[in-house]
C-alpha cells in the first residue's frame, strides 16, 4: 500500500465534506490519501438555469478532465449530479451507503398552502411536482451552492425553497423551519455518494471497492437505468426511488410535464435477485403509457 491516492473534489463545502468522508474511510482501511480541490464550472456559471446551459455533467466535467489528465486518481461526486453515461475510461468504483433521500421545504414560518405561495427551486423535477400538487402556486428559479441558496431564501419574500435533506445535514446547516416533502419523488441517486476511478487503475479500484455498499449500488443502478432509458440526454422532470425492503426492491418512478399538469408514474416490486434490467422495464412502462409523446414535448420546449 505504498501509493498515495489523490482524491479530486469540487471546492464547495458539501463536496469537501463528501470527499473528506471518503478520505477518512480509505485511511481507516490503511491507505495513504491526499485531497485535491478542483474548481468546477458548476459553481461559476450562475446566470442561467442549468438546463439552459445544455451541458451534460456540469458539476462533474472539471473532475473528469482532472482524472483523464492524471492530476487526480479518484473523484467523489453527489451521485445525482453524475450523468448516467460516464466518460470513456472512467468507471464507478464505489457507491457509499445512502443518507436521507427526501427533499425538504425550508421556510420562514408555518406556510399556508391555500394562499398563493412562491417556492424557490432550480430543479425542473421539483418545480413540476410542486405545481402538480399546488397548481395555484408559483415557482421561481434559485442557483448557487447550498449556503448561497439558504442566504437567498433569507433575503427573499418567498414562502420557501426546496433542498435535498442529505445535503443540508452533511454540512450542518439544516434550519429549524423545514418540512419533509414525503410525497415528492427524489432525483435518481439523491442522497448517495459516488466514487469514480480510471478503468485501468486496479490499485484505486480495489481500495474503493472496500467502501462500496451493495444495496445502495443496486438501488441507484435501477434509478439511473430508469433515467437513462427515459431521458435520451436531456434534463427532464424525472424522479425515481428504489428501496430494498425485506429482500425485495420497491421502485417508484415518475415523469411530469414541465408545468406539472401531466404525471405518468410507475410503481413496481421485484425480488432482489431479479433486479437487473428492472429500471429499464419500469421506464418502458412509462414510455408506453404516454411517456414517449411527453418526452418529445419536453425536449422540444427545452430547446427553445
Ligand atoms: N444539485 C445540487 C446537489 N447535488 C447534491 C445535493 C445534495 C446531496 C444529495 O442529494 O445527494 C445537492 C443540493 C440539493 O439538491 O439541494
Amino acid at each position: 500500500m505504498s501509493k498515495t491516492i489523490r482524491i479530486g473534489t469540487r471546492d464547495s463545502e458539501l463536496a469537501l465534506w463528501q470527499a473528506k468522508t471518503v478520505q477518512k474511510q480509505l485511511e481507516d482501511h490503511g491507505y495513504t490519501t491526499e485531497l485535491v480541490p478542483v474548481k468546477s464550472t458548476g459553481d461559476l456559471i450562475l446566470d442561467k438555469p442549468l438546463y439552459e446551459l445544455g451541458i451534460t455533467g456540469i458539476f462533474t466535467k472539471t473532475l473528469d478532465v482532472a482524472m483523464l489528465n492524471g492530476t487526480v486518481d479518484i473523484a467523489v461526486h453527489s451521485m445525482k449530479d453524475v450523468p448516467t453515461a460516464l466518460p470513456i475510461g472512467i468507471v464507478q468504483a464505489a457507491v457509499l451507503p445512502r443518507a436521507e433521500t427526501e427533499d425538504i421545504l425550508v421556510h420562514k414560518g408555518a406556510p399556508d398552502y391555500k394562499q398563493a405561495c412562491t417556492i424557490a427551486t432550480g430543479s425542473l423535477r421539483r418545480q413540476a411536482q410542486w405545481l402538480n400538487r399546488y397548481p395555484n402556486h408559483k415557482t421561481t428559479d434559485i442557483r448557487g451552492n447550498v449556503n448561497t441558496r439558504l442566504q437567498k431564501l433569507e433575503e427573499s419574500d418567498w414562502t420557501g425553497a426546496i433542498f435535498a435533506k442529505a445535503g443540508l445535514k452533511r454540512i450542518n446547516v439544516l434550519p429549524e423551519n423545514y418540512e419533509v416533502l414525503d410525497w415528492m419523488i427524489p432525483a435518481p441517486a439523491q442522497g448517495a455518494m459516488l466514487v469514480v476511478a480510471m478503468e485501468e487503475d486496479a490499485f484505486s479500484k480495489e481500495a474503493c471497492a472496500k467502501l462500496n455498499d451493495r444495496t445502495t449500488a443496486l438501488c441507484t443502478h435501477i434509478e439511473r437505468e430508469f433515467l437513462r432509458t427515459l431521458e435520451g440526454g436531456c434534463t427532464a422532470p424525472i424522479g425515481a426511488l428504489a428501496q430494498e425492503i425485506d429482500g425485495a426492491i420497491r421502485f417508484k418512478g415518475v415523469l411530469f410535464s414541465l408545468d406539472g399538469a401531466t404525471k405518468i408514474e410507475v410503481e413496481q416490486v421485484v425480488s432482489t435477485e431479479n433486479a437487473l434490467g428492472f429500471g429499464t422495464d419500469c421506464a418502458l412502462e412509462v414510455l408506453d403509457n404516454g411517456g414517449r409523446a411527453l418526452m418529445k414535448e419536453i425536449k422540444s420546449s427545452l430547446k427553445k
